[in-house]
């Protein structure tokens, strides 16, 4: 079976990769299978350009093609926050009940209709001796007041999907997969898909 390397140490973008890579008949590999692999600094301003460094720092390390994703949630009573630093909200540690729990914080009095979010997602594709490029995705909606739902990862629990009446979290993978960021940005990538499979240079 043909493989594809994620970029990503994050165990919840690998799994989510796996399942909407796995229509296409393709083993995914994430750095969770590398444990050697460096770590690439996040020094971007953007999910773009957090995403490219990832991607192009793991092609060369491999000599391969890669998908790189640098994701992450912005609150509109925010100000766009927690931004690229998601991962990292509430600490290094990048724990996501402490992420949340500093969201809901910040939050506190923000009537619902004025909790407006969404994720972003970009995905950066680099290859030895190639450009590279970047597609990106949003999902809309409302950050609730309590965690409610056990799946997915990350904001999941809080986010919730008007057009679903859920929050992330309690939504099927089936269905994250057909509304989410991740998935609408890997939608974008597939006029490449080929040469993406057809990888090592
Ligand atoms: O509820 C969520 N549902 C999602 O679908 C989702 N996608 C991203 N996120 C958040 O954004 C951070 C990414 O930061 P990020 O792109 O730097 O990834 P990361 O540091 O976790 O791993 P890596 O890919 O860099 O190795 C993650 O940790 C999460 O907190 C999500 N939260
Ligand atoms: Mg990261």
């Amino acid at each position: 079976m043909k493989q594809v390397i994620i970029a990503t140490k994050n165990a919840g973008k690998a799994r989510e990769f796996q399942e909407l890579l796995t229509k296409k008949g393709v083993e995914v590999k994430s750095l969770l299978d590398f444990p050697n692999c460096p770590d690439v600094e996040e020094t971007g301003n953007t999910f773009a350009e957090n995403a490219i460094l990832k991607a192009e720092a793991m092609a060369h390390y491999f000599q391969t093609i890669v998908i790189a994703d640098d994701s992450g949630l912005a609150i509109d009573a925010l100000h766009g926050r927690p931004g690229v630093y998601s991962a990292r909200y509430a600490g290094e540690e990048k724990d996501d009940q402490k992420n949340i729990a500093k969201v809901l914080e910040e939050l506190k009095g923000v009537p619902f209709e004025k909790r407006t979010a969404r994720f972003h997602c970009a995905l950066a594709v680099a290859a030895p001796g190639r450009r590279t490029t970047v597609v990106e995705a949003t999902c809309e909606g409302y950050i609730t007041e309590a965690p409610k739902g056990e799946n997915g990862f990350g904001y999941d629990p809080i986010f919730f999907v008007p057009q679903k009446g859920k929050t992330m979290a309690e939504l099927s993978k089936e269905e994250k997969n057909q509304i989410s960021h991740r998935a609408k940005a890997l939608a974008k990538l597939e006029k490449q898909w080929d040469e993406i499979m057809n990888g090592k240079e």
